[in-house]
Order: C-alpha cells, then sequence, then structure tokens
C-alpha cells in the first residue's frame, strides 16, 4: 500500500515544473524553470517520514528505499538540465546550493539502499536455508467424476489445524503419518500454493539456482499443478509473472534479463519444444558449462511481460509427446522441463551473476503392470521408470551424504545437476490420488518425497554469471600463481637468512677463535720475554761466575775418572787427513805411550768400517747399539786397526735408532752434521725420505783412554765374557776407565734414547749407558793395533 503512495508520490515529483526534455539549444524562460511559489523543493519528505515513522519490513524497506533512489534520480538529472537553463540566462548566479543538496543526499540514500539490500538478501536466504533448501510440498487432487460416481473411498485425511501432516487411512483402519514442508488438500487453489512457492522461486533473482519438479504417479495432478490450465494457471506461468513482477519493483537498482526454453526427455533424449520449423528432431546433448550444465543449440527465447510466456509455454506444451494410457487419457508421457534463465546486473553496485529456474513436470510414475501398456507405450514406460529411479538414486545419494552422486545416470539427472542438492535450492511437489484404489503408488510416492525431504544440503550458493565467472577464475588464478611465486620468494628468503645467520655464527666463531689465539699469543710472548729475560740475566749472572765445568757439578772429572792415562805423545800415529777427526778423538788404536787420551767413545758400527769422524763437532754420541760381540771383526787399513762388524742383528735396531735420532734431531741438523751416510744401510733400510737423512750415527771411532782400558777391551778380555758376572765385573772396570759420549746438538737440549738397549741417556751420563748397554746387550770385541 506505502509502496503505491511511494510510487504515486514519485510520479508527483517527476511532474515538477521542470520538464525533462529541457534542452540547453532552446532555453526555456526563468520563470517556467523556478515556479513562483518558491525554491525548487524535493517531494520525498512525506515518503521519508513515513518509512522512518512506521515499522515496516526489511524487504518493503528496501523497495522504499529503491523508490526513493527513483526519485532523486530523476530530480537530480532535471535539476542538472535546469541549472544548465539558467546558467546561460544569469551566468555567474547561484543556484547550485539545492542542486549539491540533493546530490549529498542522494550519495547518502544511495548507500543506505545498498546496505539495506544486502541485508536483505542475507535474511532472506537465510528463512529459505532455515526452512531447508530441499524442500518438499505435498498436493492431493480432488475427486474426479468418475470416482465420485463410483464412490471410491477416500484414504488421505488431513488436519486443517496442522497444514503440513497428512494421514494415509488403509481398509483396517490403520493410519500412517506423513510430514512435509505444506500439505495441499483437495479444495486448496492454485494461487495458494504458489503463495508457498514464491519464495523460493524469487531466489533465483537474488543469483540462486533453483528447481521446481512434481513428482507422481500418472493423472494425480502434476500439468496442473505446473502448467494450470488458462482459467486458472499453474507455478510455472505465475513464477514467471512474480519474476516480472519484481524486476520491474526493482528496475532502479537492479537490471534483469530473462529468457525461456522449454525441452523434454522422451525416451532418453532431449527434444527442444521451442525449435522453429518444428524440427524438435533436432538432437541435443548435455555439455558441462561454467557453473551449469549447458545444452548446445538449445532455443533460448528472451521474455519481457507475461504475455509472452503464455505464448512461448502454450506452444511448447502443444509440441509436447502425450499419450492415452489406462490411467490418464492425456498422460505426459515424457519428461517437461522449462527453463528460466535469469541474469542480474546491480545497477548501483556493479554486482552481475546468472541463474536458473527449472521447472519440471515428470512423467507419471505409475507401475507398468497397471497402466497394462505394450510396445512403444512399454518402451516410453521403462525409459520413464529408468529416468524416475535414477532420478531416485540421486536423492538416495545426497541423502546419505555419498561422496559420488549418480547425476548421469539419466540425462533428466543430469540436466538437473546443477539445480538438484548440493548449492541450489530444490522444490519438490508430491502429487496423490484420494482413492483407495491408487493407495499402492500414493504410498511410494509418499515415501519417496519423506526420503527426499531428508536430505540435508550445504547452503545455498549464488551463481556468477559464465564471463564474470570466467573473469574471477583468471584473477583468482593469477592471484593464486602470485601467491605461489610470493610463497617460493619467501621460502628462498628464509633459506638465504638461514644460510646468513650460519655463516654469521661461523664468523663470529672464528672471531672468537682469534681472539683466544690472539690472548694465547699474547700470553706466549709475554712468557717467552720472561724467559728471555730471566735467561739474559742468569747469563749475565753466569759470565760474571766463574766459568762453570764442562759436566754437572757432582761429577768428577773427566782426569780423575780416567786414571793411569799416559802423558800426550809429541807425534800423533794417525794420518794427517785425519786430524780433524783426531781432535776429537784421540785414537785408541794408536795406542801411543805416554799419549793421554781424553776421551773414550765407543760406537756401533753401522756401516761395516769404522771411520773417524770428519766433522767438526766436538762430541761424538757414544754407541746407541753394542752389537754382539761374535759379529765384530778387527780391521786393518793403513796402519791402524778398526773394529768391523757384520751388523747383521744391529740393523733393524739401527734402523729404528735412526728414526728416533731423525725426530730428535731436525733434518736441518742432520745436515748439518755433514756425516757420512751408510749407502749400504740407507738403502735397505730407509724408505722415507726423513729415514734418508743423513744419520749423525756414523761409525765412531773408538778410542781407549789408556792402555788400561785398551787392555780392557781385548778381545781376549771380551771373548771372557761368557757370563754375567764377568760382564758386570767388565762394566764396572769399564765405568771408572771411560768416558763417553758428546752429542751433535748443545748439551742443554740433547736427550735422546738409545735404541738397543732401550735406555735413556742424557747427555754426561754416557758412562752409566754405556757399562748398561754392554751389560744388557753383549760385550765388545777387544781392539787390537
Ligand atoms: N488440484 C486439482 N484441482 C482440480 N483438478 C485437478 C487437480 N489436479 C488434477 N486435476 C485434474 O486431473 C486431471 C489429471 O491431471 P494431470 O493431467 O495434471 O495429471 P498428471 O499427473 O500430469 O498426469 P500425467 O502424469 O499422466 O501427465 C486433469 O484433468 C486435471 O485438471
Amino acid at each position: 500500500m506505502e509502496e503505491h503512495q511511494d510510487q504515486n508520490s514519485a510520479n508527483t515529483s517527476t511532474n515538477n515544473p521542470n520538464p525533462a526534455n529541457t534542452s540547453t539549444n532552446n532555453p526555456k524562460p526563468v520563470d517556467e524553470i523556478i515556479p513562483s511559489n518558491g525554491p525548487i523543493k524535493i517531494e520525498d519528505q512525506a515518503l521519508e517520514a513515513k518509512s522512518d515513522r512506521i515499522k515496516i519490513p526489511l524487504s518493503c524497506k528496501v523497495d522504499v528505499l529503491s523508490s526513493k533512489l527513483q526519485i532523486l534520480k530523476k530530480q537530480h538529472m532535471d535539476l542538472s538540465e535546469d541549472a544548465k537553463s539558467i546558467t546561460l540566462y544569469f551566468p555567474g548566479i547561484e543556484i547550485f546550493s539545492a542542486f549539491r543538496d540533493l546530490e549529498v543526499r542522494y550519495d547518502l540514500i544511495k548507500k543506505k539502499y545498498m546496505e539495506e539490500s544486502i541485508e536483505r538478501k542475507r535474511l532472506y536466504n537465510q528463512v529459505i536455508e532455515l526452512k531447508g533448501n530441499i524442500r518438499v510440498f505435498c498436493r492431493c487432487r480432488p475427486l474426479n467424476s468418475e470416482e465420485k460416481s463410483s464412490g471410491s473411498p477416500l484414504i488421505v485425511d488431513f488436519d486443517p489445524s496442522q497444514d503440513s501432516e497428512l494421514h494415509i487411512v488403509s481398509s483396517d483402519s490403520s493410519r500412517k503419518q506423513f510430514r512435509f514442508d505444506h500439505v495441499f488438500g483437495p479444495h486448496d487453489t492454485q494461487e495458494a500454493v504458489f503463495t508457498q512457492t514464491k519464495p523460493i522461486v524469487i531466489s533465483v533473482l537474488d543469483g540462486y539456482n533453483v528447481c521446481i519438479f512434481a513428482y507422481g504417479q500418472t493423472g494425480t495432478g502434476k500439468t496442473f499443478t505446473m502448467e494450470g490450465t488458462p482459467e486458472d494457471r499453474g507455478v510455472n506461468y505465475r513464477t514467471l509473472e512474480e519474476l516480472f513482477h519484481i524486476s520491474r519493483e526493482r528496475k532502479a537498482t537492479m537490471k534483469y534479463d530473462l529468457s525461456v526454453s522449454m525441452l523434454e526427455v522422451y525416451n532418453e533424449r532431449i527434444r527442444d519444444l521451442l525449435v522453429e520449423n518444428g524440427d524438435a528432431s533436432k538432437k541435443l546433448e548435455i555439455k558441462q558449462g561454467e557453473g551449469a550444465q549447458q545444452i548446445p543449440g538449445l532455443v533460448e527465447k528472451g521474455v519481457n511481460d507475461t504475455e509472452e510466456v503464455w505464448e512461448i509455454l502454450k506452444a511448447g506444451g502443444e509440441a509436447r509427446a502425450v499419450g492415452s494410457t489406462n490411467a490418464n487419457e492425456f498422460s505426459s508421457r515424457s519428461h517437461c522441463l522449462v527453463r528460466v534463465s535469469v541474469r542480474s546486473e546491480n545497477l548501483v553496485g556493479g554486482e552481475v551473476t546468472k541463474s536458473y529456474l527449472w521447472l519440471v513436470d515428470l512423467a507419471g510414475s505409475e507401475r507398468l503392470g497397471k497402466t497394462d501398456v505394450q510396445g512403444e507405450r512399454l518402451k516410453e514406460s521403462q525409459c520413464i521408470n529408468k529416468s524416475l529411479s535414477a532420478l531416485g538414486d540421486v536423492i538416495s545419494a545426497l541423502a546419505s551424504k555419498s561422496s559420488h552422486v549418480p547425476y548421469r545416470n539419466s540425462k533428466l539427472t543430469h540436466l538437473l545437476q546443477s539445480s538438484l542438492g548440493g548449492d541450489s535450492k530444490t522444490l519438490m511437489f508430491v502429487q496423490i490420488s484420494p482413492t483407495a484404489a491408487d493407495m499402492g503408488e500414493t504410498l511410494c510416492s509418499l515415501n519417496f518425497a519423506t526420503r527426499v525431504r531428508g536430505i540435508e544440503t550445504g547452503p545455498a550458493r549464488k551463481q556468477s554469471d559464465p564471463i564474470e565467472f570466467f573473469k574471477y577464475k583468471q584473477m583468482a588464478e593469477k592471484l593464486r600463481h602470485d601467491e605461489k611465486e610470493t610463497r617460493k620468494m619467501q621460502e628462498s628468503l628464509e633459506s638465504l637468512q638461514l644460510k646468513f645467520r650460519a655463516r654469521e655464527q661461523l664468523c663470529r666463531n672464528l672471531q672468537d677463535k682469534v681472539r683466544e689465539l690472539e690472548s694465547q699469543l699474547t700470553d706466549e710472548r709475554k712468557t717467552r720475554l720472561l724467559q728471555e729475560n730471566r735467561a739474559s740475566s742468569m747469563a749475565a749472572t753466569k759470565s760474571s761466575m766463574e766459568k762453570p765445568p764442562l759436566f754437572p757439578v757432582k761429577r768428577p772429572p773427566l782426569s780423575k775418572l780416567i786414571t793411569n792415562i799416559p802423558p800426550p805423545q809429541s807425534k800423533p800415529l794417525i794420518p794427517p787427513k785425519t786430524q780433524a777427526v783426531q781432535k776429537e778423538n784421540i785414537s785408541p788404536i794408536t795406542n801411543i805411550p805416554g799419549m793421554r787420551a781424553r776421551r773414550v767413545s765407543i760406537s756401533t758400527a753401522s756401516s761395516s768400517v769404522i771411520r773417524p769422524l770428519t766433522n767438526k763437532r766436538r762430541r761424538v754420541s757414544f754407541a746407541e747399539a753394542i752389537p754382539s760381540m761374535t759379529q765384530f771383526k778387527m780391521h786393518q787399513e793403513d796402519g791402524k786397526s778398526y773394529l768391523r762388524t757384520s751388523m747383521e742383528k744391529s740393523r733393524l735396531s739401527l734402523s729404528r735408532n735412526r728414526r728416533r735420532i731423525s725426530r730428535i734431531f731436525p733434518p736441518s741438523a742432520m745436515k748439518a752434521a755433514a756425516m757420512t751416510p751408510d749407502r749400504k744401510f740407507s738403502n735397505k733400510f730407509s724408505s722415507s725420505p726423513s729415514s734418508r737423512i743423513q744419520v749423525p750415527w756414523e761409525p765412531n771411532l773408538l778410542t781407549v783412554s789408556s792402555p788400561r782400558v785398551h787392555r780392557l777391551l781385548s778381545p781376549v778380555n771380551l771373548r771372557n765374557l761368557k757370563n754375567s758376572h764377568a760382564l758386570n765385573k767388565f762394566c764396572s772396570s769399564l765405568n771408572k776407565k771411560v768416558v763417553t759420549t758428546t752429542a751433535l746438538s748443545s748439551p742443554s737440549t740433547t736427550q735422546h734414547k738409545m735404541g738397543i738397549g732401550g735406555i735413556t741417556g742424557k747427555f754426561g751420563s754416557a758412562q752409566r749407558v754405556l757399562c748398561n748397554n754392554v751389560r744388557r746387550r753383549a760385550s765388545i770385541q777387544p781392539i787390537t793395533r
């Protein structure tokens, strides 16, 4: 009521003295533009007051806002034109204040409208969802004249207070109750049926897929409910009428394009019922399109009013396959489907959707035995039953929330795939007969409908226009790709950060190490400095004192150890070329009377020939190995006696010694020693470079300090050292007589191990070492001249 008043006020406002055809080329006189009774007035205040004062439902509020928006838009355009005209007559005049006010109000109402519109849709959809996206209405037809005359008993009982319940009363008076979303009795009109249907139908304009189908036994009124009669039109016509009505109401803010297709599924073939020239044999196939199933080649007729719709439905109905059965004289032998495609565009927000409304009049579901059909009719019935069975399977799968729904088992279910269950809204009419004769079929239909009602589907989803959908899809894909790239980059960044952190840690560790080493170095330096200072102070102290003895303090001087040393000879018997050696090792074998030998050095022969030392070193180490007595032989050369040994057994020991010596004495020291290499020995036992270094352990000259020592070392004596007692005796006497050894390096650092005996000999304790060696290993063959 108020809506109409609003519309009237809108019309009134459009009749204001500012005609829309005002042209800037042909400006109107000013008194025509500006009304004599005052400034331009926006005549929607009454409307606004009304809408604010009266508590009206949300949907009405949205409609009121829509109307206001329409009025304001019109006024805005008119004023704009007027303003231009006035400006032509009075340049510079200020006439835009009202115009600006209007603009502000227009924007405000537009914003309000958008908010209300969104809220309306949301609430409306919520209501439908609460009622269920799959809804089942039951409709019972009245008794036909034949049934009335035959007096067939009624089996359906309705409770007027309960419009969603019915009872089936069997012959034994037992009652079976069925509950549906709504139950229509024989006296309910087509209008009453559509009033309940309307809320679901309207959803198609909000962008949801909708499917309405009538199911039931032949002759129960499926076609009557869906198509109706010219006098009493059914759901199809009324639905389209309602869609046109709403689209007109919303035209200020929404633009709807409606088109209608009509087809039938006959013997599992799709037939276009709107095809021109009656070429209905054209084969149509179902293709999976964007969001919904498409039928390429299907005629789709745009409709703008109900008259056009009626003409189309009539033409399509006439082309439908009908036949006579025992149950119905004009029985539908096919499933008839009307598809209404709705493309909607929100003129304010720009949102575009494309949705489908399917209006399906199914073929009769009666059993074959009852209809008693043969031939072509039998085949039709089999196909009908097959597709209805497929529909039942789909419904069961949806009810049991199965992961696979067998939509493709029949053309019917395949066509309805996008509008059955899932994200669509479905309404089923279960049509029943009231007579006892159809009780079996009635119970079957009611049981099937109960199963359908038990389906719980998820919330319905809005369908967007395929083109828009494609655009959004592309955008979404790009977004996904970008996200992927970003993720990749983030991952690589993270890995780089990790690497960087690891490097940093390594760097820190190295820095710590460097600092530690630096501190160690500093400590070392300090210690060394301290030591150097101490050494220099000690040296200074020593230099101020008397020169210390060569040997340890406790040890008696050499001269005291070696007694009976003959006085030195005026002329040594050794040849001049060995003078250097002689200087160091006074020949024990010359045995010149009166000559005083200062040292005795007993050495193993690592070669077959004992040779005098040729370097300038003053000290030569004592023997590191004393070979067995049997290995020694005397050798005469140049009138001198040399101790010769085969070295068969001592080579290995000597080899070990050499290695130890190599460790003790660096190669440079070895070279510096410039001792004659024992080639034979080296070749045989040396493999590593270090072991090839010249061993300073060259055969040392045996020097005997006195004739007494000589005697001790005589072959006879040594040969007699058969037992340990004799050996000990020999050693003790030797200990008194012999002074040995020096080392190649400085006394302060020299410390080496004896190879054969494994005895550690220190510089200055050579005698003891020698004696131990002798005691342990063997006896020495005496050296004779
Ligand atoms: N609610 C009703 N009020 C009045 N008449 C009805 C009603 N329902 C059905 N009829 C009448 O019953 C007869 C059979 O109806 P209809 O042809 O619609 O059945 P049907 O289920 O479509 O059959 P079929 O499956 O064979 O096509 C028609 O004459 C129809 O006018």
